[in-house]
């Protein structure tokens, strides 16, 4: 195998469920290509399950077109072209490319001319059925025309284009990233920690692996605010994020859940390591920054089902730490 291309599934494989989804969703969300999921009915029968925004983009109302089999948004010829090679997806179990031309839907009835470059790929389930199919496509009549492509008022208007797509890029970045993150501590919000930790404790659960998590209050904080004001207790709070952020590993969630209390998901990893972790991270914030924390931990059980089940656990330990005199750890298995 090529030298690049191993170390890239290297790291594909090295990344944790969170980040592998934060991958797929960037993807799927920005990509400028054409992209689709297809759910396999039966061996002729394909629905649309999902469109991304670009194509989404060019066809007008998605509504229309999810849940609708192949047959009834698209014309004849076209439709029996890509359904063939749906089949021949599906019979290979393999990746495919074809390229395709005809009408493309537009709305209501009218069809403009297009021709597609498309890579199917086959989405198996655990017990090895083919349950969907990936579909990237390339619109090769958006692609540059050769013969214009030398010419000066093509490279500039290509120029103004691709810098618009740049902004509008980091627009967008900057727009997922505050949608995912508190403004204050720049850790994951609330809805989105629970979001990715649901998926982490269900992967916890589907590979029998530990998992623990750990919910932690700054000790006497309203203190903070009222000896040094507000502005003082925000800094506190920054300062316990960055600590949390530069402690735990890359695969670990650390987010704010509300005031001063902080969650931290930790995949494959026991409650004495977790609680080795807890009490690094304590005695790091007492001894560099005079802040205390208290901490309760609480390790998956079989019968958990949510990650609210770890988390009531996890608050009671954390008040236990708080009626022991603060600045402790609490944990159970
Ligand atoms: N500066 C600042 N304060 C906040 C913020 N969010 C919540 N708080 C304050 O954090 C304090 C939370 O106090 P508690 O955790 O209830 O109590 P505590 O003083 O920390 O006492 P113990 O937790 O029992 O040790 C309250 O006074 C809130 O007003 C914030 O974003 N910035």
């Amino acid at each position: 195998m090529h030298e690049s291309t191993r170390l890239t599934s290297d790291l594909l494989n090295r990344l944790s469920a969170n980040a592998g989804i934060l991958l797929v969703r960037t993807l799927w969300e920005y990509c400028p290509e054409h992209m689709f999921i297809v759910r396999v009915e039966g061996p002729t029968d394909f629905v649309i399950e999902a469109i991304n925004p670009t194509r989404q983009a060019m066809l007008g109302e998605q509504a229309a077109f999810i849940g609708k089999r192949i047959e009834e948004v698209l014309p004849a010829p076209m439709c029996h072209a890509l359904v063939a090679n749906f089949i021949r997806c599906v019979e290979s179990g393999m990746p495919i490319h074809y390229e395709e031309s005809g009408a493309a839907f537009i709305h209501e009835g009218i069809y403009q001319q297009g021709r597609w470059q498309t890579l199917l790929v086959p989405i198996t389930h655990q017990n090895g059925r083919i349950t969907h199919l990936f579909g990237v496509s390339r619109d090769l009549a958006a692609l540059p025309i050769s013969s214009t492509v030398g010419l000066p008022e093509t490279r500039e208007l290509e120029r103004r284009v691709n810098e618009r797509t740049a902004e509008l890029m980091a627009t967008n970045e900057k727009l997922a990233h505050l949608a995912t993150h508190d403004h204050l501590t720049d850790t994951y919000n609330r809805r989105y920690l629970m979001e990715l930790a649901e998926l982490e404790l269900r992967r916890a659960v589907r590979y029998e692996q530990p998992l623990c998590l750990m919910m932690l209050d700054v000790d006497h904080f309203k203190t903070i605010n009222d000896t040094e004001g507000h502005l003082a207790g925000d800094e506190a709070l920054r300062i316990v994020a960055r600590t949390l952020l530069a402690s735990v590993r890359e695969c670990d969630l650390v987010g704010r859940y509300g005031g001063d209390e902080f969650l931290i998901l930790m995949p494959e990893t026991t409650a004495e390591a977790a609680w080795e972790i807890a009490d690094r991270l304590r005695r790091t914030l007492a001894q560099t920054n005079h802040l205390t924390i208290s901490i309760g931990i609480a390790g998956l059980l079989p019968e958990d089902r949510f990650v609210v089940d770890l988390i009531h656990r996890a608050d009671k330990l954390l008040l236990q730490a708080k009626r022991n005199g603060r600045n402790r750890v609490e944990c159970a298995a």
